[in-house]
C-alpha cells in the first residue's frame, strides 16, 4: 500500500529572524532544518503500550517521555522554537516570560484550538467540548456556564461533597489497600457525578460511570496525534465506511454514540428528577432552574448547560485508565503516591506536621489548610515536580502576529513548555527534579498553578479551584492516616517500586505496586469510627 511507504517530512528549527520579502516581520529561520522520515504503516497506527512509541517510527520527532526532547530544544535553540509537522507551524513557548507575553498580554489572539480535528470534532462530534471550541461566543458561554459554579466562592460549596467521599476513600483504602487506584478513581467520579449531576455512585460499576469512561478513553485515543490518518490528510473524512481501510468511520461512529450517551443520560435523569421534585442541588439542575426562571433564555440555553456539565463530568471523573493513562485529579494522587514512595523523607515530615495540627482524634478538615503549609507544599510539589499535562493542551493562534521578531502564522499551533517552565531554577531554586515541597514555604515562591500546570491565558484550567481542594483534602487525609512505601516480597522485605511515566499528552507514573497500611491501630479506629461516610463499601 502507497502509505505504508510514505516518507513525510518534519523539521524543527532554532527561531532567529531572517530578513524575508514574503511575510510582514520577519520569519523563522529554516537554515537548521533537519528532515526526518517518519513511516507510518497503516490508516489506523496501532496503539502503543505506555512509554513506547505512538506514531510510528519517527527519527527524531519525540514519541516518548516528549517533554525531555522539548526541554532539550528550550536549552538549545532558546524562549521559542519552531516546528513544521507536516505542513503546520507548531511553536514552542520555552519561558515564562514569554508565556505571560503571548498567552495574557495577547490572550485576544493565542486562545484558540486547532481548526482542524477532523477525528474528534467532525467524525466523532465531541464539538461538545469546550475543550476542542474555537475561541468566540460559543466557547464564551460554555465558559461562563462552568465559571460562574467553580470560581473560588462557589467551589467552597463543594467541600462537604469532597469530604464526605474523601472519608469513604480512606475506608476502602483501609480494607483493599491494593486497589488503591481503583479507589482513588471511584471517589473522584463519585464527588463529580454529586457536584455536576446531583447523583449518588454506589458502585463501581456506575453505568454513567462506565459510559464517561468509555467516552474519555474514546477522547485519549483519538486525541493522541497522528493516531488517525484522517487528522493527517482530512480529505479522507470524506471516504466512506465501507471503502477498505476506512474502519475509522465506523469506529468514529461507535465513538460517537459514546459521546451521546455520556452527554444526555446523566442529564436527563438530572430532569427527570427536577420534575419528580427530587432532584439534589447540582450544576446541571441550579442552571436548568435559572433558565426556567428567565423568560428570554436563548434557545439552545439547556444544550450549553448539558454539554458543560458533561465536559465538567469528563475532566473531573478521573475514571478512565488505558495502558496506564488516567486523567487529573486522579493521575495528580498517583504522582503523589510514587513520590512518597521515592521521597520517603517527605511522608515524615509531613506526618509530624499533621500531628501536631490535628493530633491523633480528628480527621482532617478543610479547616485545616492554614496550619498545614508543608501538606499544601507537597500538592504543589506534586504537580509541578511531573506535571500531568507537560506540554498542556495545544492553543491555537487566531491571527497573523509578530513576537520578539518571529512572524506566526494564523492557524499554528501555540504550546506552553509548562515542563520547562515548572523545571525553571530561577522561580522554583534548586534541583528542580527532586521532589522538594520546602521550595514552597520560601516567601514569594511561585505557584505551579499559575507557572502552566493547568494551562494558559483564557483557557486556564476552569476547574482548578476544586482541583486543588481535592488533592489538599485527599493528601492531608491519606498521610494522617496511612504510611504509603514500596511493594514488600514474600518475606515481607520493600522491594524497589516499577513504574515508568506515560507519554502523550497526559503524563502519570503506569500503575505501581506500594504498601499502604494504617499508620497506627489508633489510626484505623479513627477512620472506621467517621460516621461521614455513606457506607456504600460492601
Ligand atoms: C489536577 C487536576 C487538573 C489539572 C492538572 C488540569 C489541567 C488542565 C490543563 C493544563 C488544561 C488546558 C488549559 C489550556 O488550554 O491552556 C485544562 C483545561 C480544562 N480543564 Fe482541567 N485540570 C485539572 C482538573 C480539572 C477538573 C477537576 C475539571 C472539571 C471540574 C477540569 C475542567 C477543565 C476544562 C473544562 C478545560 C477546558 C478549558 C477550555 O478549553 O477553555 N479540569 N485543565
Amino acid at each position: 500500500m502507497f502509505l505504508s511507504t510514505l516518507h513525510l517530512y518534519i523539521g524543527f528549527h532554532r527561531a532567529e529572524p531572517i530578513l524575508t520579502t514574503t511575510c510582514p516581520g520577519d520569519t523563522l529561520n529554516l537554515s537548521f532544518f533537519l528532515p526526518l522520515a517518519v513511516l507510518l504503516d497503516c490508516l489506523r497506527l496501532p496503539p502503543g503500550p505506555p512509554g513506547k512509541p505512538i506514531i510510528g517510527n519517527a527519527l527524531d520527532m519525540p514519541t516518548i517521555r516528549e517533554w525531555e526532547t522539548y526541554a532539550r530544544w528550550a536549552k538549545e535553540y532558546g524562549e521559542i522554537v519552531y516546528v513544521n509537522v507536516l505542513g503546520t507551524p507548531m511553536v514552542f513557548i520555552n519561558s515564562r516570560r514569554l508565556a505571560y507575553e503571548v498567552f495574557e498580554k495577547r490572550s485576544s489572539l493565542y486562545s484558540d484550538r486547532m481548526a482542524s480535528l477532523p477525528m474528534l470534532r467532525e467524525l466523532m462530534g465531541f464539538d461538545w467540548s469546550m475543550a476542542f471550541h474555537r475561541y468566540g461566543d460559543r466557547w464564551r458561554r460554555h465558559r461562563r456556564a462552568m465559571h460562574e459554579k467553580f470560581h473560588p466562592a462557589a467551589v467552597e460549596g463543594y467541600k462537604p461533597v469532597q469530604l464526605k467521599h474523601t472519608r469513604e476513600l480512606l475506608r476502602r483504602l483501609l480494607r483493599q489497600p491494593e486497589d488503591y487506584m481503583k479507589h482513588i478513581r471511584h471517589a473522584a467520579g463519585a464527588i463529580i457525578m454529586e457536584i455536576g449531576y446531583g447523583i449518588h455512585v454506589k458502585t463501581e460499576n456506575d453505568p454513567y460511570v462506565h459510559i464517561a469512561e468509555a467516552t474519555v478513553r474514546a477522547a485519549g485515543e483519538a486525541g493522541v496525534p497522528g493516531r488517525f490518518f484522517v487528522d493527517l490528510l482530512p480529505w479522507m473524512k470524506y471516504i466512506p465506511e465501507w471503502v477498505p481501510g476506512a474502519s475509522f468511520q465506523t469506529q468514529a461512529k461507535i465513538w460517537k454514540e459514546y459521546g451521546r450517551k455520556m452527554t444526555d443520560l446523566p442529564f436527563q435523569t438530572t430532569k427527570a428528577a427536577m420534575v419528580a421534585g427530587t432532584a439534589e442541588p447540582s450544576f446541571t439542575s441550579s442552571h436548568l432552574e435559572a433558565i426556567a426562571a428567565k423568560k428570554d433564555s436563548p434557545p439552545d440555553a439547556e444544550e450549553v448547560i448539558k454539554h458543560t456539565a458533561a465536559v465538567i463530568f469528563s475532566g473531573g471523573a478521573d475514571t478512565f485508565d488505558l495502558k496506564g493513562f488516567k486523567l487529573q485529579t486522579v493521575n495528580s494522587l498517583a504522582t503523589f503516591i510514587l513520590a512518597m514512595i521515592l521521597f520517603p523523607e517527605v511522608q515524615k515530615k509531613a506526618q509530624a506536621e499533621l500531628d501536631d495540627a490535628i493530633g491523633s482524634d480528628r480527621l482532617p478538615e478543610f479547616g485545616d489548610k492554614s496550619a498545614l503549609p508543608y501538606t499544601v507544599a507537597i500538592y504543589k510539589e506534586t504537580m509541578r515536580w511531573h506535571p500531568l499535562l507537560p506540554l498542556g493542551v495545544p492553543h491555537a493562534i487566531s491571527e497573523d502576529d509578530i513576537i520578539e521578531g518571529y512572524f506566526i502564522p494564523k492557524g499554528a499551533i501555540i504550546c506552553g513548555n509548562t515542563w520547562t517552565l515548572l523545571q525553571d531554577e530561577a522561580d522554583f531554586g534548586p534541583d528542580t527534579n527532586k521532589f522538594m515541597p520546602e521550595r514552597f514555604l520560601q516567601a514569594r515562591a511561585r505557584s505551579p498553578g499559575n507557572t502552566g500546570a493547568f494551562g494558559f491565558g483564557r483557557r486556564i484550567c476552569p476547574g482548578r479551584f476544586m482541583a486543588e481542594d481535592s488533592l489538599f483534602i485527599s493528601i492531608a487525609s491519606i498521610l494522617h492516616l496511612f504510611e504509603i512505601s514500596g511493594p514488600r516480597d514474600s518475606s515481607g522485605n520493600e522491594t524497589p517500586v516499577e513504574y515508568e511515566w506515560t507519554s502523550g499528552i497526559f503524563s502519570s507514573p503506569t500503575d505501581f505496586q506500594c504498601t499502604i497500611k494504617p499508620r497506627s491501630k489508633a489510626a484505623e479506629e479513627l477512620i472506621l469510627s467517621d460516621d461521614k461516610v455513606d457506607g456504600t463499601l460492601a
